[in-house]
């Protein structure tokens, strides 16, 4: 029997999903569009009817804002927001700031698909001659984070993201939806991935087909232990979602930049 709901978001696109490049740790903003879905993802929320004790996000500014437009728009401004690094995207060390289907074109579409949907497969760490190398770890926001920051990752793949996410999830979200509390997590496309696929047990090799499209909540409906009690529903118009899911996994396919 579902007992409580989770809805888990990642944020509305970012300048840098419209560039094609591995945005990651990179502090970008939404774009106009990203804008649009967070505030007509608040809005079919607020139609829905569903009300939000808490949210939790990232410390990347897209999915705080993604936050707040949903929260605006469902006139739940003020609901808390708590945020952490352990929502972060995953690390996608010396790919930062690449462009996917020029890395296809080298690498290959195979190559590309694996750095980004495999499991357990980590991409080159970044190191200090990285042209964002700077501006990630000379952040105020990396001093505030529960490690020391030299302690923080280099790269990750999808199993490192949910190593640093699950202890955050079980200490300090998981309490709050026991309390009966519902629950918002904004966060990233591999956030939420890596959450999925421990809630839902996917295998290593299934969540390789797993795509969650920008802006579109995935409401969860979960048993007392918070195990689904039914398939994930992506809420909104189905053949739109299904469209948005073809854009995100095609952003790998081999072409040159115009
Ligand atoms: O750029 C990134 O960090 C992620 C999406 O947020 O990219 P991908 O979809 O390739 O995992």
């Amino acid at each position: 029997m579902s007992k409580y709901k989770l809805f888990l978001l990642r944020h509305g696109e970012g300048a840098w999903n419209k560039e094609n490049r591995f945005c990651s740790w990179v502090d970008q903003k939404l774009s106009k569009d990203g804008v649009k879905e967070a505030q007509d993802c608040g809005r079919l929320l607020k139609e829905q009817g569903y009300k939000f004790d808490l949210v939790f996000t990232s410390i990347l500014s897209r999915s705080i804002q993604t936050a707040w437009l949903v929260l605006e728009a469902m006139g739940q401004e003020w609901v808390p927001v708590v945020k952490s690094w352990r929502l972060n995207e995953r690390h996608y060390g010396s790919l930062i700031g690449l462009n996917r289907a020029e890395m296809a074109l080298q690498h290959g579409e195979e190559k590309v698909k694996l750095w980004r949907r495999s499991y357990d497969i980590t991409p080159p760490p970044i190191d200090e001659s990285h042209p964002y190398f700077l501006e990630i770890y000379n952040d105020r926001r990396y001093t505030t984070c529960d490690v020391p920051k030299e302690n923080l990752p280099r790269a990750e793949s999808l199993k490192e993201v949910l190593d640093r996410l699950l202890p955050y999830w079980g200490s300090t979200v998981v309490p709050e939806i026991r309390k009966g509390r519902t629950v918002l997590i904004s966060a990233h496309g591999n956030s939420c991935r890596a959450l999925l696929k421990y809630l839902e047990g996917i295998s290593d090799k299934d969540i390789a087909s797993v795509t969650l499209p920008t802006g579109i909540p995935v409401l969860l409906e979960l048993d007392e232990n918070l195990k689904p009690v039914k398939p994930r529903q992506l809420l909104g118009d189905q053949a739109k979602i299904q469209a948005a899911i073809r854009k995100v996994e095609d952003q790998g396919k081999a072409k040159p930049s115009t």
